[in-house]
């Protein structure tokens, strides 16, 4: 049986969603002669590790108290008194992890939505673990941060960061590994603007449907990484980079949805959701109208071509495949010497935490080949 030694840095809607598939799966696992060991779990304030990581893991029935603790809202600290792990606060977990890293080669899996864990990934990464991302940041950072990062490819899998569950990336470097040539990528990435746009078509206040996209899984922790465009900008990035576009963040043409007095920087995100977001519900209502009358929708849609990435909102007819789309689907065309006059096309469910926590899972399973 492989054993391959998972750590997990982000315990929220998808981490946690990530530790009942991976209970869940046990049997699938054991037939495939696999199993996923535990062995550290850490949220925003500190990290668990199981007393000897190097031999033992978290049980399942702790792995579900985890999951329990972290529904409730409660910290991971929760956990300390239990007797199964040590507990370490930040930034001395940092030092734990790259400590454990020199003596066991595990797989570090990120599904927090933070900027800071790129410098852990990097050095685990190097001291031999491979790493799995949820988290579009590490990716989305400098050039020279993206460089280092894929220093070792083969121990680096991100499927979830575009797309959720969808196997784009997949698509995508076997296309290039082909030597097929992407000339164009053009796609709705946004499983929240995509639910938005079709719930106000609906006749649903925007506020209303912001906030129900929150409840199901779909927005970012902050719902005005999503409304700014942000979040598509950073898949558009990750994208390009992959074509080899060696471009930054500041090359993308963004637009946002709300104004900069209700960025994060103006305004607590609890003000934000009961105040800033009705008074953005007029305009996004007009703006469908108007769409509408010309028998268009409006759709977030994400543009590469010729080194240039943009996102924004466009007015597309009604029955286009962009247009056609509903509820939180993706979809992604491909165009490139073989699929030229036809795209490849890959749509479905583009964000929620089953989703996105079975792509995180499978993109484990993936690495495989590369543990005793
Ligand atoms: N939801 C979706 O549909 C999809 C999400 N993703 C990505 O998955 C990631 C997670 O999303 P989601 O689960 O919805 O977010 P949540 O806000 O539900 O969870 C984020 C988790 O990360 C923890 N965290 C924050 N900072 C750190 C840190 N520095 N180190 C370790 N953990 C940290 C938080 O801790 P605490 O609990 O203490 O706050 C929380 O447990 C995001 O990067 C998102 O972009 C990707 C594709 C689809
Ligand atoms: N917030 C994102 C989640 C997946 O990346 C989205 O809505 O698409």
């Amino acid at each position: 049986m492989k054993n391959i030694p998972v750590i997990l840095m982000g315990c929220g809607g998808v981490g946690s969603q990530l530790l009942q598939h991976i209970v869940s799966c046990r049997t699938l696992h054991a037939n495939k002669g696999v199993r996923l060991r535990v062995v550290g779990v850490g949220d925003s304030k500190s990290f668990l590790v199981a007393r000897d990581a190097l031999s033992m893991e978290f049980n399942d029935t702790f792995l579900m108290d985890i999951c329990r603790i972290k529904s409730d809202g409660l910290s991971l600290q929760t956990c300390i008194d239990s007797g199964k792990c040590e507990a370490f606060p930040y930034p001395e977990s940092r030092r734990k992890l790259i400590d454990l890293a020199a003596r066991l080669a595990f797989a570090l899996v990120d599904c927090s939505a933070s900027s800071e864990t790129i410098e852990v990934i990097n050095q685990t990464v190097n001291l031999g673990c491979c790493a799995v991302l949820a988290n579009k940041k590490p990716l989305t950072s400098s050039m020279e941060e993206f460089d280092k990062l894929f220093l070792q490819p083969r121990r680096v899998r991100h499927e979830s960061t575009v797309g959720a569950g969808l196997p784009v990336i997949a698509s995508l470097n076997r296309i290039l590994s082909s030597g097929d040539t992407i000339y164009r990528i053009i796609g709705s990435l946004s499983g929240t603007l995509g639910y938005v746009m079709s719930e106000v078509e609906d006749g649903k206040p925007f506020s209303e449907v912001v906030k129900a996209a929150k409840g199901l899984g779909y927005t970012e922790p902050d719902p005005r990484d999503d409304l700014s465009g942000m979040d598509v900008a950073r898949k558009g990035l990750i994208l390009a980079r992959l074509l080899g576009h060696r471009m930054d963040m500041s090359r993308i043409k963004i637009e946002s949805l709300y104004p900069e007095k209700m960025g994060p920087n103006a305004m607590p995100l609890e003000d934000f959701l009961v105040n800033g977001l009705p008074l953005l519900d007029n305009d996004i209502k007009e703006r469908i109208k108007k769409a509408s009358s010309n028998g268009n929708v409006l759709r977030y849609v994400c543009v590469i071509e010729n080194s240039r990435c943009n996102v924004g909102i466009q007015e597309l007819p009604k029955e286009s495949a962009l247009g056609r789309l509903r509820g939180s689907d993706n979809v992604v065309e491909i165009y490139s010497r073989c699929y030229k006059e036809q795209p490849l096309v890959i749509q479905g469910a583009g964000a929620g935490n089953d989703t996105t926590a079975a792509g995180v899972l499978a993109d484990i399973l993936d690495l495989q080949d590369l543990f005793p």
